[in-house]
């Protein structure tokens, strides 16, 4: 039990024990002073070792794990909760929420990615998957070793069932280290994250080619107007951008090598390819995928998106890292700000 909605308490759990999916549930536990928070794990023999010894040693090693967290394989066991963390890869979250019965209940979106395959954002996904669901997005600036260790830190809980369902999740969430700001900006939330991991990426590579702390910044913000473009022609609002989820989680991302997408950048500016980098990793740089279905939908959508694009490029690898930032900085001169609409 978790949190309390009016009277009853809110059952919750995780869905996906990566190491964000670890850390929420060790932040969910801290919140419920002493409930249960269920943890489905993929990993059957994962599921076990955290039970026994309190340590997720694939995805979060240095944690030790809340004793109100108890991880299990079947997923099955979450199907009666009144809310789910969804925090399993944004390219799984199909298949893993078709695994569960179909009732109603909260299912927060955690995943900061777009469906290679289809395009699709994380509610679309989930819309389709779990029509019953009343959906939620959480996302900002949040690296799992951080939360799980309890340092302090804010995110966007964006609602689509407004200040109803915030009434109900803030709550359950919320404690001092963890602090969720209400937004209803569903869409807007979702493009935040997935875009800053493709930002990150970027960043990274201008870290590999030594290019310099200038270039950096000039890259967050010409990234973060390629990030306010996406969202803006898809319904975000230009505030949820510029909050937790957008900008907040940019700043994180582009200025750490904490953040995979960032190392992964760093790698290809080093002159590694994309394969090489992502060889043998058990853990996830969502913009990885992310960043070529980014790219194709900008171009449909006629979107100048050109950070993204030389993303893509360099993750195809289809030409050097150098030659790619040459061909950035090399485009037409042009105004700083949007024209009106
Ligand atoms: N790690 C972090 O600091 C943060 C991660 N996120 C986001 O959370 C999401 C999950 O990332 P992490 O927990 O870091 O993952 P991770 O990189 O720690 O672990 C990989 C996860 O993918 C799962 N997985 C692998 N193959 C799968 C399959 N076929 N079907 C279902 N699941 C499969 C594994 O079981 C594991 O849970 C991503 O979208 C990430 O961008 C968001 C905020 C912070
Ligand atoms: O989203 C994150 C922090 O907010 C984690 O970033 P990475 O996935 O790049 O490690």
């Amino acid at each position: 039990m978790n949190g309390t909605s009016g009277a009853r308490p809110v059952r919750v759990g995780v869905v996906g024990a990566g190491a964000w999916g670890t850390a929420l549930a060790q932040a969910l536990a801290r919140a419920s002073k002493g409930g249960e928070v269920l943890l489905w794990a993929r990993e059957a023999a994962l599921a076990e070792r955290i039970n026994q010894t309190r340590v997720n040693d694939l995805y979060l090693p240095g944690a030790t794990i809340e004793p109100g967290v108890r991880a299990t394989s079947d997923l099955a066991q979450l199907g009666e909760l009144d809310a789910l963390l969804a925090v399993v890869p944004a390219q799984f979250l199909a298949s893993v929420i078709a695994d569960l019965p179909d009732r109603p209940r909260d299912l927060v979106l955690c995943a900061k990615g777009i469906e290679a395959t289809s395009g699709r954002l994380m509610a679309d996904v989930a819309r389709e998957a779990a029509p019953a669901s009343r959906l939620a997005v959480l996302s900002g600036p949040t690296f799992a070793h951080e939360v799980a260790a309890g340092l302090p830190t804010a995110v966007t809980l964006a609602c689509s069932g407004g200040r109803e369902q915030w009434d109900r999740l803030a709550p359950t969430i919320a404690s001092p280290a963890f602090r969720p700001y209400y937004s209803d900006d569903v869409i807007g939330a979702e493009i935040g994250g997935a875009i800053k991991n493709v930002l990150a990426i970027a960043c990274g590579v201008v870290e590999g080619l030594g290019l310099g702390q200038n270039a950096r910044a000039a890259l967050i913000a010409r990234g973060y107007a390629e990030m306010l473009r996406f969202g803006l022609a898809r319904g975000g609002r230009a505030e949820t951008l510029s909050g937790l989820c957008g900008l907040g989680d940019l700043v994180l991302t582009c200025s750490s090598t904490s953040s995979r997408n960032f190392s992964l950048g760093l790698a290809l500016g080093q002159g590694m390819s994309a394969a090489q980098a992502l060889s043998g990793k058990s853990s996830v740089a969502e913009g990885a995928a992310t960043a070529p279905i980014l790219a194709d939908l900008a171009r449909r959508e006629g979107l100048d998106m050109p950070i993204a694009q030389a993303v893509a490029r360099l993750l195809e690898g289809s030409a050097p890292a150098r030659d790619v930032v040459s061909d950035i900085l090399s485009r037409p001169l042009r105004a700083e700000q949007e024209p009106a609409a």
